[in-house]
């Protein structure tokens, strides 16, 4: 069915420069397709393979020929990203930001236990003693390295900690030895098998992204399946695939937390004139025209790239 719908989308590429490097990242690509409901986006990180991919696929296609479910809200609140930048950078991202709530990258490589302090105490500072911070460390750290930084980092208070282990097993022992509550990111939307992946003993918060995990339908029943409260995410896309992300957190019946749906602010540039940007710490629901793809147009060969990766998920 899905592969059925996606044949007829003739895919758009765009490519951007971020501001700062994320997640190993100086530029962020991928594609656009336009269906009969409206726009998708197609934006696996180059490290995923096809099969991989698949699930970004289909949410595409939903975008494009399906659209979304109803919306039970019109705007939703959304964190500002806080790169692994320095600490005075941290707080400047933040003050102009507008946001209450702030998601900080912490453990980059190279990178010490004092820059993400330094980088953590600018936030709290910037937001004041009633804003939310989160930390997220992309699954980077062992057991006894998780504790000791979430209690340094703690101090300054923490509303949850993304992802600071790679496996379900050290989610769970770190849960048992600290009271900052666990989200788990990758150890859903990079499994084989996110409705059935067993989050009892492993989180207390998961994290929804639309493209990896197959659609906003999809992630829905994620959320259904596990039963825990959940907090939307964006996989850095543009203001389309963004958009998505915006009708899950609209559709989820309680949304108990800010979005990390503000990353449009990470890029130099949109396909659109008008991008999903926060205003007083929230977006609108609402669809994305890209009226300006003909601005982002990607270099030849990265073009055939996408077209390469597209042609692979349809097969
Ligand atoms: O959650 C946010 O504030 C922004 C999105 C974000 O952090 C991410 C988007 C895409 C890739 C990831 O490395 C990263 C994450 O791990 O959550
Ligand atoms: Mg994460």
């Amino acid at each position: 069915m899905i592969a059925a719908a996606g044949e007829q989308l003739q895919p758009q590429v765009w490519s951007v420069p971020l501001r700062t490097r994320f997640r190993g990242l100086d530029v962020r690509d991928g594609v656009l397709v336009r269906g009969p409901a409206g726009w998708g986006e197609f934006s696996p990180f180059w490290d995923y393979d096809v099969a991989e991919s698949r699930r970004w696929w289909a949410a595409a296609v939903e975008a494009a020929c399906e659209g979304w479910p109803t919306p039970v809200r019109r705007t939703v609140p959304v964190n500002v990203t806080v790169p692994a930048v320095d600490a005075d950078r941290a707080h400047a991202i933040v003050t102009a930001s507008g946001c209450r709530t702030a998601k900080v990258k912490v453990a980059e490589p190279g990178q010490s236990r004092a820059d993400d302090l330094a980088r953590v105490e600018a936030v709290r500072d910037a937001l004041g003693p009633s804003g939310a911070i989160r930390v997220d460390a992309n699954a980077a750290w062992d057991v006894d390295t998780a504790v000791g930084r979430i209690r340094e980092l703690g101090r300054v208070g923490l509303e949850y900690v993304e992802q600071p282990c790679a496996t379900l097993d050290e989610l769970a022992a770190l849960r048992r030895r600290i009271d900052v509550p666990v989200a788990v990111d990758e150890g859903v939307r990079r499994s084989e098998d996110p409705l059935r992946v067993d989050l009892r003993e492993a989180g207390d918060v998961v994290v929804l992204k639309v493209q990896p995990l197959g659609g906003v339908r999809a992630a829905l029943r994620v959320a259904e399946a596990h039963g825990l409260p959940c907090v939307v995410s964006s996989a850095l896309e543009s203001s389309v695939g963004i958009a998505a992300g915006v009708a899950l957190a609209a559709a989820l019946p309680e949304l108990p937390f800010a979005c990390g749906l503000a990353t449009v602010a990470l890029f130099t540039g949109d396909v659109t004139s008008e991008p999903l940007l926060p205003v007083d710490g929230a977006l609108p629901v609402r669809a994305v025209e890209p009226d300006r793809l003909a601005d982002l147009a990607a270099p030849s060969d990265v073009e055939v790239r996408w077209r390469a990766r597209v042609t692979a998920v349809r097969g």
